[in-house]
């Protein structure tokens, strides 16, 4: 069943149109990436699912109900982590976590989840004396104690350090494992490649592209191949270059050089996705 169900999506704040007819669906445990320039409209649909924006047109169902009109059950069952800081500033991480665990029906266990962010040896202190990659982390704690069905999360590793980034990606793919179905909103490109499973590309309050991140907007398997030699430089496609880096050392010419095998990056075809629809 899908957890996410979305026709003919729009949203307009004055004379721009901000989402501008968007189809979506996410099935149960998928971690969904949502990538798009500055004012594409990502944040504005995700609200929309949350429940915390109104639309103007179109069909969404957000597990199995109307986020316009569900109710605080529903709410209980969605976890969300927002791109502001929160504001208790003068509460203990400890203090704030189990004081929203108690907004919900069966929440986890607070101190685990603290352990989970890896903010234990932060649990007694304030909020106000936290790095800001700290804090991030405390926000993210807020979103998943709740032991939400699905989550979203916009931005959530700004301010994180490379490994406070690692450390929350296996914390996601273990949520992910454990069945929670998981929205990523994320400027982060080897952040979406590394956790999500589909994306889509949103410019303009349109989708541009979707797939997943091997294969969106038509990026394939395949590596350049380049090197120098005593014929110049040289450069070529392949599927697979096990064979061609094989047959190039077996050579044992003195003069090749500058040996390199790529592969388009996500960047490279997200910049050229987001090029084209502007
Ligand atoms: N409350 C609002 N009133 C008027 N215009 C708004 C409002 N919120 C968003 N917009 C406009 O709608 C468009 C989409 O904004 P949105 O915040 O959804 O984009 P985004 O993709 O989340 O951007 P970012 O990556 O910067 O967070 C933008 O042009 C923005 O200026």
């Amino acid at each position: 069943m899908a957890v996410i169900e979305v026709h003919g999506l729009r949203k307009r704040y004055g004379r721009r149109q901000a989402v501008d007819g968007i189809d979506l669906t996410v099935a149960r445990g998928e971690v969904f990436g949502l990538l798009g320039p500055n004012g594409a409209g990502k944040s504005t649909t995700v609200e929309i699912l949350e429940g915390y924006r109104p639309r103007d047109g179109g069909d969404v169902r957000v597990l199995g109900e109307d986020p316009a009109t569900a109710g605080r059950g529903w709410r209980a069952r969605i976890g969300v982590v927002l791109q502001q800081a929160n504001d208790s500033a003068g509460l203990t991480v400890r203090e704030v976590v189990r004081h929203v665990a108690g907004f919900y029906p069966a929440p986890r266990d607070p101190d685990a989840v603290i352990d989970l962010c890896g903010l234990s040896d932060k649990a007694d202190a304030k909020l106000r004396t936290l790095s800001g990659g700290q804090r991030r982390r405390v926000d993210v704690a807020l979103g998943i104690v709740g032991d939400p069905e699905l989550l979203f999360l916009d931005e959530p590793t700004t301010g994180f350090d490379p490994q406070a980034r690692r450390q929350f990606w296996s914390l996601i793919r273990s949520l992910a494992a454990e069945g929670t179905t998981i929205v990523l909103t994320s400027h982060y490109l080897d952040e979406v490649e590394a956790l999500a499973g589909r994306l889509v590309v949103l410019a303009g309050g349109r989708i541009v592209a979707e797939g997943t991140p091997a294969t969106i907007g038509g990026r394939t398997e395949e590596s350049t191949v380049s090197w120098r030699d005593a014929d110049g430089t040289h450069q070529v496609s392949v599927a697979d270059p096990t064979a061609l880096l094989a047959g190039l050392t077996a050579r044992n010419d003195p003069q090749l050089t500058d040996l390199r095998v790529q592969r388009r990056s996500l960047e490279d075809v997200y910049l050229d996705l987001i090029g084209e629809a502007r």
